[in-house]
């Protein structure tokens, strides 16, 4: 071969593609020189560096593998053919090649112990925090789960483990091609060559990556140490505000009912001074003594004395122009008839004294009726002053004015009012944060056991009742628990308005516009009431009974009297057991019926509603309205209701009239119940 030719395919041997060159050469040689070389010609030094590094750079995948599947690329293919014509000298290479491998083999085996036990303690060493399934799948999800856990870990680790995991999908994406594989044993020289080198560099590969992955195993641990620091430092942090809440409830408890206690004592002391001043105003409470007998008195305040002076001025002013109107008109009929231009001019004179006079007595008139007007005003102001002072002697008087805190929980402020048996006070939950009223039940120390029984069953079952229902329009019952062995306390929703009496008294008289909200309401509770599976009978509705809260919405209350309506009840209602002591105003004539057990059903509240929608148009309840309770019963007056007037004044709606007619049937069975009134076009806010 000239030294031309020789440097071309020296030159050309640069590409990686030729592998097969030293064969080639050989073969060109031996057709040049006519003849097949007995010996292959030893390749150059050159073209066995060449190879030698296309050997290295063959991709790692292949020096990891030593099975044929994972043989040189495709050249050493393409070369198969020209290796057939030689073959026998590759045969006997060949040969030699094996003999050098079975050398070999006990190192390789050495080699192949050592990459496996690498690539076990990586594995061992990964082990011990996860759990391992074995392979290199299991390192990927580890990698994943790393990837989840830490970003650093996903920088360090994750490039050794994607080189791996490249190696592994271009093994498993290669065919297995029975060709490629025969090529690669036969021209197998190459490779045992560099077998060593490779195990070594593989080795070293292998230690590194292991110490990759020991790095970031070392780097997770501590991670997971930090974290767990962490969560412990937080823990006890947790631990140490709990404990320090704990510590702190009771002294924040404390600030609240001192804060309490200090704005109930200013309006205890608020109220009583302006009890002071009304009285000045309006009149006060006196003592008379007649013999042994000492009672109370109501002596008026200077207001009304005021009023009445002025009254009796009014009144002697307005009998002084009476008579003289009565003499200007005698005078004038003494004077006679006259024609003349005196007698004329003496007539118009009369006319003009008499029209001032009458215009006189108009104006007093007026002003008569603005200080009655006044005097209605002081009477509902004295009436107003009178439950003040009531209230106030009945808080100075209770035993539980000293701001007592109930049951480690309710805190007791100021009385609102008195009832029967029950003093009502304004409470602060300090659970819930919330005021409540606490009503206090107390069980009069001089009753025989039996009554003090029958009383609690009696609580016990207004209790029972009130405690499930929950309805905009029905006050709510919170709680109820022992005070003593005489005493026991309700916590009802507190409703900071006044009550409807209250109300009434203030203004005898509402808008019907104003009343008919309010009926509406009360409507929509009972509705409640007789929707439930276990209907209930307040019993009891009268203005006292309606609270408002601090927006206004009215609320029924009070469920001491209330009856269940058993199941099996006819159309006519149930057999009315314990009258007990309803308001006579409000009740219908059939819960005076005396000759048998009266029946009695939902229609009862109907009939009390109508008697309260009455009152808040008329400022008068219908029947009995000036008479007492006794009175009421011993003059059979709601027996003989048979039907209510309606006052001219003020003007109200027939709608509103008609409602009241139906609620007021006097006959039980052809009043309309609950139910079918709440059906009235006047109790529906329904755009026409
Ligand atoms: N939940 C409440 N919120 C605010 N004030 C209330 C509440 N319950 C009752 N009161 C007020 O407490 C006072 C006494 O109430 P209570 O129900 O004991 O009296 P009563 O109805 O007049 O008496 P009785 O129950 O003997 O008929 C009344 O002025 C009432 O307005």
């Amino acid at each position: 071969m000239s030294d031309d030719m020789l440097m071309h395919f020296s030159s050309n041997s640069s590409n990686q593609s030729d592998q097969s060159l030293p064969t080639k050469i050989a073969k060109l040689e031996a057709r040049m020189a006519g003849k097949v070389p007995s010996v292959t010609p030893a390749p150059p030094v050159q073209l066995q560096q060449q190879h030698q590094q296309q050997q290295q750079q063959q991709p790692i995948w292949s020096s990891v593998s030593s099975g044929p599947k994972f043989g040189p690329p495709e050249e050493l293919a393409g070369s198969s053919d020209s290796d057939d014509d030689n073959g026998g000298e590759f045969l006997i290479q060949a040969n030699t090649q094996k003999r050098q491998r079975l050398q070999e083999n006990d190192n390789s085996v050495v080699i192949e112990h050592l990459e496996t036990q690498t690539v076990n303690d990586g594995r061992q060493k990964i082990g011990e925090t996860e759990e391992t399934k074995g392979g290199f799948d299991t390192n990927r999800k580890k990698q994943g789960r790393g990837r989840g856990q830490s970003n650093s870990g996903r920088g360090r680790g994750s490039k050794a483990n994607d080189q791996m995991r490249s190696q592994i999908s271009v093994s498993t994406a290669m065919p297995s091609n029975g060709q490629l594989e025969n090529s690669y044993l036969k021209d197998n020289r190459p490779k045992e060559h560099f077998r060593n080198d490779d195990r070594i560099s593989l080795e070293e590969e292998l230690r590194a990556k292991v110490s990759i992955l020991e790095e970031d195993l070392r780097k997770s641990r501590q991670e997971a140490f930090d974290n767990h620091d962490l969560c412990h430092q937080l823990e006890k942090e947790l631990k140490e505000l709990k404990d320090y809440e704990q510590q702190m409830k009771p002294k924040r408890t404390k600030i609240i009912s001192d804060l309490l206690i200090s704005v109930s004592k200013a309006e205890r002391q608020e109220a009583r001074m302006k009890v002071r001043q009304d009285s000045l105003r309006l009149g006060s409470v006196g003592v008379i003594r007649a013999g042994t007998i000492i009672s109370e008195t109501w002596e008026d305040g200077q207001m009304l004395k005021d009023l009445n002076i002025h009254l009796r001025q009014l009144l002697e002013t307005k009998e002084a122009i009476e008579r003289q109107r009565k003499s200007l008109k005698k005078r004038q009929s003494d004077k006679g008839d006259g024609t003349d231009a005196e007698s004329g001019a003496q007539e118009e004179d009369f006319l003009i004294q008499d029209e001032i006079f009458k215009s006189r007595l108009v104006s007093m008139k007026r002003e008569e009726e603005a200080i009655l007007r006044e005097r209605d005003r002081y009477e509902l102001e004295k009436g107003r002053l009178i439950r003040e002072m009531k209230r106030i002697r009945d808080e100075d008087g209770s035993r539980f004015n000293n701001f007592q805190i109930l049951n480690h929980r309710y805190a007791l402020l100021n009385l609102l009012g008195k009832g029967g048996f029950s003093e009502v006070y304004k409470a602060f939950d300090l659970v819930d944060h919330r005021y409540v009223a606490c009503k206090l039940h107390g069980l009069n120390a001089q009753w025989s056991e039996d009554k003090k029984q029958s009383y609690i069953r009696h609580a016990m079952r207004e209790y029972n009742i009130h405690k499930t229902l929950v309805h905009n329009h029905i006050v709510r019952l919170w709680d109820i628990f022992e005070i003593d062995q005489n005493t026991f306390c309700t916590v009802l929703e507190y409703c900071c308005g006044k009550d409807l009496d209250a109300v009434l008294k203030a203004t005898p008289v509402l808008p019907e516009r104003e009343a008919r909200i309010i009926i509406v309401q009360i409507f929509q509770g009972l509705v409640y009431l007789n929707k439930r599976a276990q209907k209930i009978i307040h019993y009891d509705l009268k203005p006292g009974n309606v609270l408002f809260d601090e927006f206004g919405i009215a609320k029924v209350t009070d469920f001491g009297l209330s009856k269940i309506v058993e199941e099996d009840v006819g159309s006519q209602g149930m057999e009315l057991t314990s009258q007990g002591a309803g308001t006579y105003w409000y009740l219908p004539p059939e819960c005076f019926e005396l000759s048998k057990t009266p029946l009695i059903s939902s229609k009862v509240d109907v009939w009390s509603a109508g008697v309260l929608f009455y009152q808040m148009l008329y400022g008068r309840r219908p029947f009995g309205h000036d008479q007492s309770q006794e009175r009421i019963l011993r003059e059979d007056t709601i027996i003989k209701a048979r039907k209510a007037e309606f006052p001219s004044k003020p003007t109200i709606s027939n709608e509103a009239k008609d409602l009241i007619r139906r609620c007021l049937t006097y006959n039980q069975a052809d009043r309309p119940d609950v139910l079918t009134i709440a059906q009235d076009p006047y109790l529906t806010y329904v755009k026409r």
